[in-house]
């Protein structure tokens, strides 16, 4: 069984015109992959994560995660599903900057009550992996946007969760920012076998996964393997956006 299954997943929201947000689609995501979505602007991304957090519910389709389907959860079992299954992380690093860096990493473990030298060993262990060490006992604003991102990887990854779900990671970084925590995520991924999912307008940040899929209108348009360059799955990754006609806002080849 993959680790994420999207079965025939579609969204329609309703109004005065319903817009077909997401039409049937399908794919499927092995334990310890990583994988980027990438399309055009509105052409589903956002709805995608969403429903796969299940912050959101699908029209129609399925999706399960580690064979479960959290759509049939009741409303408090749903939050303790997304609590323990998945970590988060966000464009703008939504941390807490009234907490220290190490109160924003150990917050899933604090709220699921875990004992205090079980947290610290594992805290112990994220801070090596993500070189915040030196980092914990700052605010959030005594940090940059990278360590910043690299504290809110620490936290998403820190309880361990069965995906990891990332919405534009490095959006709001440089690009000497967004190098260090794309190599990062990839180095989580590697070494704790974590399955990420992340959506992208950014070809580099994209060019460290396994795997990108590209949507359109909503629709699965096609994929592509990374194999063994890098550089070569980046120019793939560009080819393909111009062939999808979307707006890709990051493509300068000298990131690379
Ligand atoms: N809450 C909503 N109500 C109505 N329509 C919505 C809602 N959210 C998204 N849509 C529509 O659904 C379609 C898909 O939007 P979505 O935000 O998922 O796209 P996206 O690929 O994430 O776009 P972007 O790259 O610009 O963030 C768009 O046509 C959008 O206008």
């Amino acid at each position: 069984m993959p680790l994420l299954d999207v079965h025939n997943l579609s969204k329609i929201y309703e109004g005065k015109v319903s817009t077909h947000a997401l039409n049937h689609i399908r794919f499927a995501v092995e334990k310890g992959e990583f994988v980027g979505i990438m399309g055009p602007s509105g052409s589903g991304k956002t709805t995608l994560l969403n429903l796969i957090a299940a912050i959101d519910e699908p029209t129609s389709g399925q999706i399960m995660i580690n064979e479960k389907d959290p759509n049939t959860l009741a409303r408090q079992d749903k939050a303790l599903f997304r609590r323990h299954e998945l970590g988060f992380v966000f464009q703008h690093f939504n941390l807490l900057d009234t907490l220290t860096v190490e109160e924003n990493v150990v917050l899933p473990l604090t709220l699921a009550g875990m004992r205090v030298p079980e947290v610290l060993r594992r805290l112990e262990e994220v801070a090596g992996q993500l070189s915040i060490g030196h980092l914990l006992h700052k605010r959030t604003y005594e940090i940059s946007g990278g360590q910043m991102q690299r504290v809110a990887i620490a936290r998403a990854m820190i309880h361990r969760p069965a995906l990891i779900l990332a919405d534009e990671p490095t959006g709001s970084l440089d690009s000497k920012s967004s190098g260090e925590v794309m190599d990062m995520l990839a180095e989580v991924n590697k070494a704790e076998g974590a399955t990420v999912l992340m959506v992208t307008h950014d070809a580099v940040a994209a060019s460290f996964c396994h795997r990108v899929i590209f949507i359109k209108d909503g629709r699965f348009f096609s994929e592509m393997y990374r194999g063994s360059s890098r550089g070569t799955f980046f120019q793939g990754i560009i080819d393909m956006l111009s062939l999808l006609g979307g707006a890709s806002h990051d493509v300068s080849a000298n990131r690379i």
